[in-house]
């Protein structure tokens, strides 16, 4: 099948997977509101600031005009930082609405709205009305742009209430070594996708502090515990939480400097102001929205995220790292299931 599909976010994942869909035959549209941006990607066909040493095909073209890039499409990929979603959305809506369009919407973002709390795919529901598309379908996963950039083998999971709109995504990106399996529990995939980054940030700063692989492995799983418990009280599959979008998106983003989360804690745990943190990585953390958002429906809902609080503790009240750390070994003694 060769479908027509706007992807919507030229940063490192968003150019990355374009690419995916562009080699798999299909006609893609990427869309960047920097005109500087798409003149690289269509001239130079490069993206230097998100993703080094990588040539796109030509085949792949970039759109500064929204309306533009989604002519006649059959899918839009959403893929801006989770802070963007509702406004792109928004105006996602207004453009099909006035071409009498309804294509599948789908998203790749990783994150909780802030104040609403609402899960990504609920926000794109919300803003595109129903006569202006068909399933909200989200593709998740351990799976590092850089990774995907080179071919290295990524296993991915797309969730939809929609068993078809699952299977459709499925189809679109599965190549060689994208492999992607479906799942219908959108709340868990959704909710593992942004709060591993709150995990990825703790991971990195534990490692910044100097600390081994059994600290790392305790946050990870102790941090799969919390991510689950909030999970569930929506009503995830705790299945899902072993899934790819669990344990392995907590894999890859907890243990590796690729990860910007990591990173970023990496560089917090080694003492560097979070401002700088922010200003010289130039992409999105998008752990550090998550951990505000996380940490508040949990008292919100009463569900118990020791490793979340202490996190939003260091990011929001300035507490001590350290300190932080000592707190969380000196809580009671508990069962641990
Ligand atoms: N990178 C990765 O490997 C993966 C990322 N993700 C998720 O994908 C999402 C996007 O991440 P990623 O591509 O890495 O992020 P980047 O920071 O690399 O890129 C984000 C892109 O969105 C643009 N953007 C920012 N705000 C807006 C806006 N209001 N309207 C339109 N465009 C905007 C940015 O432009 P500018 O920089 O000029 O502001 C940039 O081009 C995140 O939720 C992330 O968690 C998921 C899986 C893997
Ligand atoms: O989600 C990711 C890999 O699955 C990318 O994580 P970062 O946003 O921390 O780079």
């Amino acid at each position: 099948m060769s479908e027509k599909i706007a992807v919507l976010g030229a940063g490192s994942w968003g150019s990355i997977l374009a690419s995916v869909l562009d080699e798999n035959g299909h006609d893609v549209r990427l869309w960047s509101y920097n005109p500087d941006q798409v003149e690289e990607l269509n001239t130079k066909h490069t993206n230097s600031r998100y993703i080094k040493d990588f040539t796109y095909s030509p085949s792949l073209v970039a759109y500064s005009d929204l309306a533009q890039a989604l002519t006649d499409v059959d899918a839009v990929l959403f893929v801006v930082p989770t802070k963007a979603i509702r406004s792109v959305a928004g105006q996602v809506a207004t453009i099909l609405a006035a071409k009498n369009l309804q294509p599948q919407i789908i998203h790749a973002s990783k994150g909780i709205e802030q104040k609403t709390y609402k899960r990504l795919s609920q926000v794109l529901a919300e803003e595109i009305p129903a006569a202006n598309r068909k399933a909200v379908s989200v593709i998740s996963g351990p799976s590092h742009a850089e990774d995907v950039a080179r071919k290295d083998i990524t296993l991915v999971t797309a969730a939809s209430e929609s068993p078809d709109a699952a299977k459709y995504v499925q189809k679109l990106f599965m190549t060689s070594y994208f492999r992607v399996y479906t799942n219908s529990d959108v709340i868990g995939v959704e909710i593992g996708a942004a709060l591993k980054n709150i995990i990825a940030l703790g991971t990195g700063a534990l490692n910044g502090l100097g600390y081994g692989d059994n600290a790392k492995a305790a946050l990870m799983t102790r941090g799969l515990a919390e991510i689950s418990r909030l999970g569930t009280s929506f009503g995830a599959d705790p299945m899902t939480f072993i899934g790819l979008s669990g344990v392995g998106d907590i894999i890859v983003t907890g243990t590796s400097s690729n990860s910007r989360n990591w990173r970023a804690g990496d560089e917090l745990g080694r003492g560097e102001k979070l401002d700088d943190v922010i200003d010289h990585m130039g992409m999105v953390i998008e752990g550090l929205a998550t951990t505000k958002a996380a940490y508040e429906l949990s008292q919100e809902r009463g569900v118990s995220m020791p490793i979340t609080k202490a996190i939003y503790q260091v990011i929001y009240e300035g507490k001590d790292i350290r300190q932080a750390i000592s707190d969380l070994m000196q809580r009671e003694g508990r069962s641990e299931f």
